[in-house]
């Protein structure tokens, strides 16, 4: 497993070891050793989700905010996706900066979100299946959004705008100047 920090300090790429053989393949998808030792996080994870969705989806970005925000760990089990998180840390050096990485079934590489990021993710493939361990519970009432296409973020989610799908909950959500100015 190698973990390198991205730009957004206190996020990571993480990329496991994955085994092949004529069966298939293993990977550990979680050690919390390792993990700790590598990142320097006590991250405690306590609910793991899982969503399939078809090519074009659009869930984002998403975060819960105040004592239920949550530090996710992302991956894709099948198929592909552009993730991207955005800093929403009112202190930090890149508050309101994104990035995006494709994660797929293939490198099975992760992404660390730290608490107080929004996130979400555009579906490439058909029948993904993308799954994420969270450090904090689902907390309807904190449930908050920024809309995927706001300009001061200006994300190049590089799809035209007809071949999204996204939910009417996510289509009403805020812009960023809305919840943070
Ligand atoms: C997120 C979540 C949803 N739900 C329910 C609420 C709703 O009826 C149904 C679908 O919820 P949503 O439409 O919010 O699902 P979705 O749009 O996939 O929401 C997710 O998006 C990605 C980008 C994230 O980062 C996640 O944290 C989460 O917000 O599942 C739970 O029961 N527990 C949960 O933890």
């Amino acid at each position: 497993m190698t973990v390198e920090e991205i730009y957004l300090k206190g996020s990571y790429i993480i990329s496991p070891k994955v085994f092949k053989d004529s069966r298939g393949y293993f990977f550990e998808s979680f050690n919390m050793k390792n993990f700790q030792d590598a990142t320097g996080l006590k991250t405690t994870f306590v609910q793991d989700n899982q969503s399939q969705s078809s090519k074009g989806v659009l869930r984002g970005l998403h975060y819960q905010s105040g004592e239920f925000a949550q530090a996710k760990l992302v991956q894709v089990i099948k198929g592909s996706v552009l993730d991207v998180i955005v800093d929403l840390r009112r202190d930090s050096l890149t508050f309101g900066k994104h990035f995006s990485i494709v994660l797929d079934g293939k490198t099975k590489q992760q992404l660390y979100v730290p608490k107080d990021f929004a996130h979400g993710f555009l579906v490439l493939e058909d029948d993904t299946i993308f799954s994420y361990k969270c450090d904090a519970y689902y907390n309807a009432p904190s449930e908050k959004g920024i809309i995927y296409n706001d300009k001061t973020l200006n994300i190049n989610w590089n799809i035209p705008i007809e071949q999204l799908i996204l939910s009417d909950k996510d289509l009403k959500l805020p812009t960023f100047e809305n919840e943070f100015k």
